[in-house]
């Protein structure tokens, strides 16, 4: 990608948004110029009496060259305060659309997504690629296309002023070109490296810190403190490798155009004996000649981030350009709520996990999945919330294949518990209300309250406002589920998937989330994941899924009497429920 279409996709297709940035700090350069501009005057007439003896001080003219120069410091300052602001305001609320544009796009796409690719990598791009691109707006970009504009103005007033002169104090710049050629280089071919690298130790550190309990409980400071020890000194390898390959080059770029200056003072010096050049105008030369440079040697800095900026809008196009789940363009509401599933085929990578499924779960019903581990029961819920598309067969709800419908019209009818709750880092009251956000805080509160967590909140110390930290991690796993329940009835949308959680908690809370769900599914069409056969006898339609196929399907009844898979799977768990401590050897010392 060239700098026009970079800008194109960093500003996403808006690139006139960059224009007062480069505009104001483009005149601000030039208006630098002015102060100098001035001064030289200022030179030329003090000079002029002793180069033409006789000939008075002007002094009046003196004084108001000197009135301009203060005038041309406040303008250059106001010029300079608002390329500033501009630069700043611009480039922060370009990288900050952008970011929350991806934040919503990456809200639409297919789970399946989020299966090839490291999240930990994902958001260090979003973090650290936008970086990138405020610099190169806030800094950069502007003040590069400043440091071309302006030298090229000066030397065509030194030009007018005397072209030989001009010419010996342009010579070096052509000869500074391959040195800025050969650093970009260097910069592009190591910067690549470098740049992966920053982004996997920020991945690793993500990791290293999402798994501290872990890393703590099998004490594996080892095994992965290793890896990322191993990034970080890779880092600072490949840091230093470019900081030595690509340094060295701009040094001799800079002294090269620095050179520019020693040409100035010889030549104009031998201008000056062949009676060429008036000494006023040697002068200026020198003066101009330092602010001739200056801003060229910002161009080889600019290059250098150039590749950085290359690299991150790159990277952030990849993401922007995923395609998302189509969307349907069928009305808001949901035609009906029976859902099927015909002749379903699915696989997260080659091997398929259903294998032309068919299943009807009729509406108003509770339906419950249950199998062994692994049969598939937990993708049939993902497959109806369409976290991912099917490969073959359709899925339909209300008669209607599910693509039909816009996502944010079936996901608004649809309840998700998972089994694994998350919290946000908010208060309880923001995480229920999450469920719908327009509730007020009396339905918020009766949520809560049907859910059975209005006596647990009121015990917290900030009550509904208590933050329940990262993922939710100062409640207790009955609590987390009874919020997120509350969640659930607060959202009250016509279908229900549940995967059932009680398996591990303890009495009290299994009675209190039991009672919740009975407030979540009444008249609903609801899907739960049964990992507990005793809890779901009374389902309308039990569902019995192996190897991604539904295997048997009825009541509990019916279904112990074909005396098939469910049949046995309820023996056995019957049979592990009269299991007693008394029943094995206890436990004793070698
Ligand atoms: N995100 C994923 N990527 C790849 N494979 C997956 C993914 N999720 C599940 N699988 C695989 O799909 C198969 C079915 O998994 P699924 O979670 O649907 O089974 P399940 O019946 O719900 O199991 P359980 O009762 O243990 O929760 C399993 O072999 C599992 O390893």
């Amino acid at each position: 990608m060239n700098l026009i279409a970079l800008i194109n996709a960093a500003t996403m297709g808006q690139p006139r948004r960059v224009r007062p940035l480069i505009i104001w700090t483009v005149l601000e350069y030039f208006l630098r110029g002015a102060p100098y501009g001035i001064l030289l005057l200022v030179v030329w007439e003090i000079f002029n009496p002793l180069e033409h003896p006789g000939t008075p001080l002007n002094v009046t003219r003196v004084t108001w060259f000197c009135v301009a120069l203060l005038a041309s410091l406040i303008i250059l300052y106001l010029v300079s305060r608002k390329a500033y602001f501009a630069a700043y305001k611009s480039s922060y609320e370009i990288c900050a659309d952008g970011r929350l544009a991806i934040v919503e796009h990456l809200r639409r796409l297919p789970m399946g997504f989020y299966n090839s690719r490291d999240p930990g990598d994902i958001g260090a791009y979003i973090v650290s690629d936008y970086a990138s691109v405020e610099q190169i707006f806030s800094h950069y970009l502007p003040q590069f296309c400043g440091a071309l504009a302006a030298p090229t103005a000066l030397l065509a007033g030194l030009a007018f002023i005397n072209w030989k002169l001009a010419l010996a104090a342009a010579l070096v710049i052509p000869l500074s070109l391959p040195l800025t050629w050969i650093s970009v280089k260097i910069i592009t071919y190591l910067g690549k490296k470098h740049q992966k690298l920053r982004v996997d130790s920020a991945s690793r550190m993500i990791e290293y810190i999402q798994g501290i309990r872990l890393i703590k409980a099998f004490n594996l400071r080892g095994v992965k403190f290793e890896r990322l020890e191993k990034t970080f000194r890779r880092l600072k390898s490949i840091s230093i490798r470019l900081e030595a390959g690509a340094g060295p080059t701009m040094i001799l770029g800079s002294f090269v155009l620095h050179a520019g200056l020693t040409l100035i003072i010889l030549y104009g010096f031998s201008l000056i004996l062949a009676g060429e050049l008036a000494i006023p105008v040697y002068v200026m030369f020198l003066v101009l000649g330092a602010r001739l440079y200056e801003p060229l040697l910002f161009a080889h800095i600019f290059f250098g981030e150039m590749n950085y900026f290359k690299l991150g809008v790159e990277r952030l196009e990849d993401l922007r350009l995923t395609p998302p789940l189509p969307d349907g363009n069928a009305g808001g509401s949901l035609e009906g709520r029976e859902i099927e599933f015909k002749n379903v085929t699915f696989s997260y990578h080659d091997a398929p996990i259903l294998k032309r499924l068919n299943l009807k779960i009729p509406a108003g019903s509770l339906t419950a999945l249950v199998g062994p581990s692994g049969g598939g029961k937990t993708t049939l819920t993902r497959l109806i919330a369409r976290f991912w598309d099917v490969d073959q067969g359709e899925i339909r709800i209300g008669g209607k294949n599910l693509r039909s419908y816009r996502t944010d019209d079936l996901l608004a009818n649809i309840s998700v518990v998972f089994q694994d709750v998350y919290l946000f880092n908010d208060t309880i009251y923001n995480n229920i209300r999450l469920g719908r956000p327009d509730a007020g805080r009396e339905e918020i509160i009766a949520a809560a309250r049907a859910a059975r967590c209005h006596d647990f909140i009121e015990r917290l110390p900030d009550r509904y406002d208590t933050m329940v930290g990262e993922g939710g991690s100062t409640l207790s796993g009955g609590e987390k589920q009874r919020v997120s329940i509350a969640r659930a009835l607060l959202k009250d949308a016509p279908i229900v998937l549940l995967d059932e959680a009680t398996a591990f908690l303890d009495p009290e809370n299994e009675v209190f989330i039991q009672e919740a769900i009975n407030d979540l599914v009444r008249n609903k069409t609801v899907v739960v994941i049964a990992h507990r056969l005793n809890t779901i006898t009374g389902a309308d339609k039990i569902v019995v899924v192996d190897q991604g196929k539904v295997v048997e399907e009825g009541r509990h009844d019916e279904l112990l009497a074909g005396n098939g898979l469910y049949a046995a799977l309820w023996r056995e768990q019957q049979r592990l429920k009269e299991w007693k401590f008394g029943d094995v050897p206890a436990l004793s010392p070698a």
